[in-house]
């Protein structure tokens, strides 16, 4: 009977120890980031700023003595640059995937607008409920939108998919969240179980889908966090991939509250037209 009993508690204590260790982070500040535009499946580079940023990560990975088995990230090259700076600073060349799924979320037509005009336009709020709502769409990107051509002719984006039905004009966090899960489930969710030290470098609102499912945020809950750019957050999980510590950016805290703000406001630029 007592050994049956200390047998289970062992277990119990070896599900909530920490088993894992993930990192995650948003690419550098973009081009079309600096300049307050809605960026989403458009390939826009990163800004001088983002380059400095992304060094500055791989630096702070290097220091905290961070090595890696396996990267994760997006089809896109702000993206992908980020975790090629990262790599570059850690003096390491771990397995790279890419894929489609870990993408931005898809602004749909507000994509390339400037969001501080879109604001005078159509109501700061109703730009805060496109921005960070759960699932309210942003009007849909039509065939004659600017972009539209350039977003969909975009050689990254027939490598590993999507597929036409696949392709978004549009997407919420929502639907962000069910193209990213599987990826997760199906790809990174294996390799960290299996003992791979995993880096994953994506996007505000493809991270923000992943926090809300790693720490089992609310609807409401997962609408107040704004993710920084290139600032590392390192996850310590149980077997269970469950966090037993809360997520921890890897930089003081008032740089990172700072940094928040920033993400969150968009009264910075506005373009003259
Ligand atoms: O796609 C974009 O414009 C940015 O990556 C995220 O912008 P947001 O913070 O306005 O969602």
């Amino acid at each position: 009977m007592f050994g049956l009993l200390n047998r289970w508690l062992r277990y119990l204590r070896k599900m909530s120890e920490d088993c894992y260790t993930l990192v995650m982070l948003r690419h550098g500040e973009s081009e079309w980031t600096k300049r307050n535009l809605f960026c989403g499946w458009y390939d826009s580079k990163l800004s001088e700023n983002g380059i400095k940023e992304a060094h500055v990560a791989g630096q702070i990975l290097r220091d905290e003595g961070f090595q890696f088995d396996h990267v994760f990230t997006s089809q896109l090259s702000r993206a992908q640059d980020t975790v090629q700076i990262i790599l570059q600073e850690l003096g390491q060349s771990p397995e790279v995937t890419k894929s489609w799924r870990l993408n931005e979320r898809h602004y749909g037509d507000l994509t390339g607008y400037n969001k501080l005009q879109m604001a005078n336009k159509y109501g700061l709020e109703q730009v805060q409920i496109w921005r960070r709502s759960y699932d309210v769409l942003p009007p849909p990107m039509t065939k004659d939108h600017k972009y539209y051509q350039d977003i969909i002719t975009n050689p990254n984006f027939k490598i590993d998919g999507p597929n036409e039905d696949q392709f978004p004009h549009t997407e919420s966090l929502k639907e962000t969240i069910m193209r990213v899960l599987p990826y997760w489930n199906e790809n990174i969710a294996t390799e960290i179980k299996q003992g791979k030290k995993v880096l994953v470098v994506t996007h505000g609102t493809s991270l923000r889908g992943l926090v809300k499912h790693i720490e089992q945020l609310s609807d409401a809950e997962i609408m107040k966090l704004n993710i920084p750019t290139a600032i590392p957050f390192v996850y310590k999980l149980d077997a269970n991939l469950t966090p037993t510590k809360p997520r921890q950016f890897l930089c003081d805290e008032e740089t990172v509250s700072k940094a928040m703000e920033k993400v969150a406001s968009i009264s910075g630029y506005e373009e003259k037209q």
